[in-house]
């Protein structure tokens, strides 16, 4: 989020057909949930367009980029790295450490499709598991940036929308954003 040290998602991992949903919901979840920037593999092209899309009609800061060296990212970035997977560390008990240095570091979380090799687990700084429970990596990455953000994500003001949605007790209200 702004004035903060980055986050950014890399999906670690794309079957194009397969996944198509679910990456594009792993970056949807990103910018909804005060990541700042989504990777994903170049295979993933038509995820990007969606996100894309969405951040231009509902606003942004938000950026969606492709990558052909997911292991690259990984080991040039430069900061903290987080790997969510059902095979980790509580996420109860490291959220305060990972807080911590996100004061200070920029953090990437790992979030997988297929198979992870061993390589993500063991340049990661904390393998963090959301429970120890097989999941979906959409499930995973909206409560580790919800424990991340501690609630102030949902409160993230959003710039350059077309559109805002009016928070309604029935129905939908959908207007322009200069008419808010
Ligand atoms: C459908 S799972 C497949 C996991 C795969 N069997 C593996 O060996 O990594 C896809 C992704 O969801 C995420 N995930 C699933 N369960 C999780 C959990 N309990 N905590 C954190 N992340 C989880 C992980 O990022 C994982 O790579």
């Amino acid at each position: 989020m702004q004035d903060e040290p980055e986050v950014a998602v890399l999906r670690y991992g794309h079957r194009p057909g397969r996944d198509d949903r679910m990456t594009t919901h792993v970056g949807l979840t990103a910018r909804a949930l005060g990541a700042d920037r989504v990777i994903f593999p170049d295979n993933a092209g038509q995820s990007l367009e969606t996100v894309e899309d969405i951040t231009g009609r509902f606003g942004g800061p938000f950026t969606v980029e492709l990558t052909e060296a997911l292991n690259g990212v990984i080991r040039n970035w430069d900061g903290k790295i987080v790997h969510l997977t059902m095979y980790g560390e509580r996420v109860q008990d490291v959220e305060a450490d990972i807080r911590e240095a996100h004061a200070d570091e920029p953090i990437l979380v790992v979030v997988g499709g297929e198979k992870v090799p061993f390589e993500v687990y063991d340049e990661a700084d904390w393998n963090v598991g959301v429970t120890n429970q097989p999941h979906s990596e959409v499930a995973g990455l909206a409560v580790f940036l919800d424990r991340l953000f501690d609630g102030r994500e949902l409160d993230r003001e959003w710039k350059d929308a077309e559109n805002t949605v009016v928070p309604m007790e029935t129905g939908k209200k959908v207007v322009p954003a200069d008419e808010e």
